[in-house]
């Protein structure tokens, strides 16, 4: 079957070069005779209203031009049908595009959309939405509620909103059910769960999760003082959080947390979201999107 390639761009993503990968497309897949067209998003969200438009066009590849947020939103609307989402990663952290080794170099991912193969992969479901590289409900949630409200978005962004969520996060209470059995219930520094083994630049706390094993590696650590902050930090950079006594690493099916607050901020691909339920679900979808990756 010919190809049919929508690509669908965010223009402020990582260092705001979507622009320079929209006329890039367009130099390289000019005269290869291949069906494509590409467009900016305007908005947060609107590459999802983007993507369910472009479905309507019948393509083989929807590729979403981006980081982990733009391929949430975009990867939202193929899961569990035939379109194959391809990337091309221009976020900042870039978690799932690592994992798949799609190159960042624009070049060589653009070569990657021409030159591919198709592979599968679980995705991850927390309530009523997916997520494709991981979720957090402790620390990583306030880093990232922090990122999304300073204007820097790179690593010195994610260095400061970090610094700020270790000097002002309260432990979460949750009690947690997994695959229907009660697990723990206290109060937590760090609740995560992942499909991907990369959080985003070189960062794991998941470095054995693998897209395609029907699994979700899920991670709890207990609220730990100063010092047992400071080892924390240690044992990510040195992806063996697993050797500390507080934290427990399973691989799980599904996940349920309950909480006595009314709200509660999750990371999901990156993104902050709210929560105004007190229960959350999360699941693994095993095998649910298609995706193409650089030969
Ligand atoms: N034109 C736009 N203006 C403002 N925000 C936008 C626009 N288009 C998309 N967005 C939002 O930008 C946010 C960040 O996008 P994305 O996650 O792709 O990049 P990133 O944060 O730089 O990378 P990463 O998630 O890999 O660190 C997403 O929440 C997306 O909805």
């Amino acid at each position: 079957m010919k190809n049919k390639i929508i690509f669908i761009i965010n223009p402020i993503a990582g260092k705001s070069q979507g622009k320079l990968v929209e006329s890039k497309i367009q130099q390289v897949f000019a005269d290869k005779n291949i069906d494509f067209s590409t467009v900016l998003t305007e908005n947060a969200g609107h590459a999802i209203t983007l993507a369910k438009q472009a479905i309507l066009l019948n393509p083989t590849i929807i590729v979403a031009c981006g980081g982990d947020g733009t391929i949430n939103e975009v990867a939202q609307t193929l899961v569990g049908t035939d379109i194959a989402l391809g990337i091309i990663p221009i976020g900042s952290g870039n978690g799932l595009a690592a994992n798949l080794k799609i190159p960042k170099n624009i070049d060589l991912a653009i070569a990657g959309i021409l030159n591919h193969s198709k592979t599968k992969i679980d995705v991850g479901k927390i309530n009523e939405n997916y997520f494709f590289s991981n979720m957090g409900l402790g620390i990583d949630a306030a880093v990232i509620d922090n990122y999304s409200q300073t204007k820097k978005r790179n690593f010195l962004g994610y260095v400061t909103a970090s610094t700020k969520a270790m000097l002002q996060f309260k432990p979460k209470k949750f009690k947690i059910e997994i695959d229907q059995n009660d697990a723990f219930d206290d109060a937590y520094y760090f609740v995560f769960c992942s499909n991907s083994n990369e959080a985003g630049y070189g960062i794991s706390f998941s470095p054995n999760a693998k897209l395609n094993d029907g699994k979700l590696d899920f991670l709890v650590v207990k609220k730990l003082n100063v010092l047992q902050q400071l080892q924390f930090s240690a044992c990510v950079l040195g992806k063996c959080i697993e050797k500390m006594n507080r934290a427990k690493v399973i691989q799980i099916n599904n996940v349920k947390f309950k909480t006595d607050e009314p709200k509660t901020v999750a990371q999901v691909d990156g993104e902050a979201v709210i929560f105004e339920k007190n229960s959350i679900e999360v699941s693994i979808v095993p095998n649910a999107l298609n995706i193409i990756v650089p030969n």
